[in-house]
């Protein structure tokens, strides 16, 4: 935490009035340049009341009257909260953190679980905090991004909301990646990105690793061959280092007023700025690059792009893609080594497959369903939110502008309603029926509207080709299964305490 104190902490945490961030610069949430962590690794604003509550706790402990339970697992909290609100958004008085703290640390998806069935589908968890667990107002919420709301704001820019020129900039980015990142375009690199999990599967022989270590490299070397012709280990290591730098803000999860000078910030800013200087040459150098990769894509648009739109292309959407790939990554090694049935079919499947990286959704479909339930049963961005730049009506809930609308991928994965085939049994098969296993707009692993992921089809190619791989080519052993616990972190889901080997079959 360095030099905060917790008064800092939640100060002008959310503005009213839409912002006055710097223009110019692609990615909304890169505003000001390098002032912003990659997509993906910002501290929602849950997280932060987190931090904010358990700073005054250091000093006066909250009560423990809260019984959690796990998601889907029925039971009712046993403390008592006053009903007496005059809030209008259902929720105890004060927000929920207040007076548990300690239950919502020790199972944070379980007590959510528990609010909703104690408060209904939209509650307020904290001031200026709803949380929505009803997939239509999810999806509504989605849909409207960039009009009613925004990703939630960076908390180094002190909360600013992005202009409507930054977003514009970050959308024209946005479109530009897109054809280098869609299921059409990635059958002529998929053999690359194969080659590169494939070598650093096989480096790994024979050492134990904890997954939650290494995947972020891997991650990084197997989308590297969307971006570039060739292997760029010093774009890699900048990448990396930018995204360990965006992962200790997220974990850190304070708001740094923009004025304020702060160490966090500037090696965030710093490790930004590497990415830049190694991309923007690139970006320059006339020689050709494939047009089959971002780069290539880039350099052969008629008229110049504008640098900022082509480094959020090239740089911003990769940044964006490694913490939720990475912890996915770790989930499938889990799943495989706890479903050794499963593990057996992916390789049968793989086996049996002529050529399984052209298009690895139709050569692997049971391999394709096993990563579909991993991101169901684990869905890496666990907790997601958009902050709201005019109010808004959710149900029959109002919401003034300025209040931060949650959601969460893993409580909507897991909930009975959305899911007739008990969602709490780990079930690859579910997805090989004709139709889809859950209710529209309950399987939510990439979100979806205009600020949905951009690499689903990617994303999902990677699991799978790491699945297959170690299925076919590997013995994987992870000691101690049960004691791997979920780590519900403020970005990302990952397991913590596991360890494994592979060796070669
Ligand atoms: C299993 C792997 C992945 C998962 C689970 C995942 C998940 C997500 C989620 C949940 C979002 C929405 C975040 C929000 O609404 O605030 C998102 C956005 C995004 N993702 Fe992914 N992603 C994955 C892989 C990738 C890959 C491979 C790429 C590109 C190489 C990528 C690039 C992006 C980009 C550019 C955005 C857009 C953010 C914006 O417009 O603000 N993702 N992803």
């Amino acid at each position: 935490m360095g030099a905060h104190t917790s008064r800092d902490r939640g100060k002008g945490a959310i503005r009213k009035d839409g912002g006055h961030g710097e223009a110019g610069q692609a990615c909304p949430r890169h505003a000001q340049g390098a002032d912003e962590g990659p997509l993906h690794h910002l501290p929602p604003p849950l997280a932060e009341a987190v931090a904010r509550c358990r700073a005054r706790a250091e000093n006066e402990p909250a009560p423990r009257h809260f019984r959690a339970c796990r998601p889907g697992g029925g039971g009712r909290a046993a403390f008592q909260v006053s009903q007496r609100s005059k809030e209008t958004i259902p929720g105890p008085r004060g927000g929920i953190l207040a007076r548990h703290l300690t239950a919502y640390e020790a199972d944070p998806a379980g007590f959510l679980d528990d609010c909703r069935r104690r408060y209904g589908d939209v509650f307020r968890f904290d001031t200026g905090v709803v949380v929505v667990t009803d997939p239509d107002l999810v999806a509504e919420v989605l849909a409207r991004t960039n009009r009613d709301s925004v990703p939630n704001a960076n908390p180094l820019q002190g909360g600013r909301f992005p202009t409507a020129e930054q977003t514009r900039r970050w959308m024209d980015a946005r479109q530009l990646a897109a054809p280098t990142l869609r299921s059409a375009a990635l059958p002529a690199r998929l053999p690359a990105v194969r080659g590169a999990l494939a070598a650093d599967l096989d480096a790994l022989d024979g050492t134990w690793f904890d997954p939650s270590e290494v995947c972020w490299a891997i991650c990084v070397r197997a989308l590297l061959p969307l971006y570039l012709p060739d292997e760029s280990p010093a774009l890699v290591d900048a990448v990396l280092a930018s995204f360990d730098a965006a992962r200790d803000t997220a974990e850190a999860a304070v708001r740094v007023p923009s004025w304020m000078p702060s160490r966090l910030r500037r090696r965030v800013r710093d490790a930004d700025q590497r990415v830049r200087d190694t991309i923007v040459p690139m970006l320059g150098d006339g020689a050709p690059a494939g047009t089959d990769t971002m780069l290539g894509h880039i350099r052969s648009q008629p008229g110049a792009v504008p640098g900022d739109i082509a480094m959020g292309a090239m740089g911003f959407t990769l940044l964006g893609a490694i913490g939720t790939m990475g912890a996915a990554w770790c989930w499938i090694l889990y799943y495989l080594a706890a479903h050794p049935e499963v593990a057996d079919r992916v390789r049968e499947e793989a086996t049996a497959a002529p050529d399984v990286s052209g298009d690895p959704a139709r050569a692997l479909p049971y391999t394709w369903a096993f990563a579909q339930e991993v991101l169901r049963a684990r869905p890496p961005a666990w907790l997601l939110g958009r902050d709201a730049v005019t109010s808004v009506t959710l149900g029959d809930v109002e919401v003034p502008a300025g209040t931060a609308i949650m959601f969460s991928p893993y409580l909507l994965h897991h909930d009975e309603r959305w899911w007739p085939d008990d969602p709490q049994r780990f079930a690859p098969e579910r997805w090989l029926g004709a139709g889809r296993p859950h209710a529209p707009g309950a399987y939510l692993p990439f979100a979806s509207g205009p600020r949905g992921c951009l690499g689903s089809h990617l994303g999902l190619a990677v699991l799978a080709l790491t699945a297959a791989h170690i299925a076919t080519r590997k013995r994987l052993e992870v000691p101690g299964l049960d004691a791997v616990t979920t780590y519900f972190g403020p970005s990302t889901l990952t397991p913590s305490g596991m360890r494994a080997r592979l060796t070669p079959r």
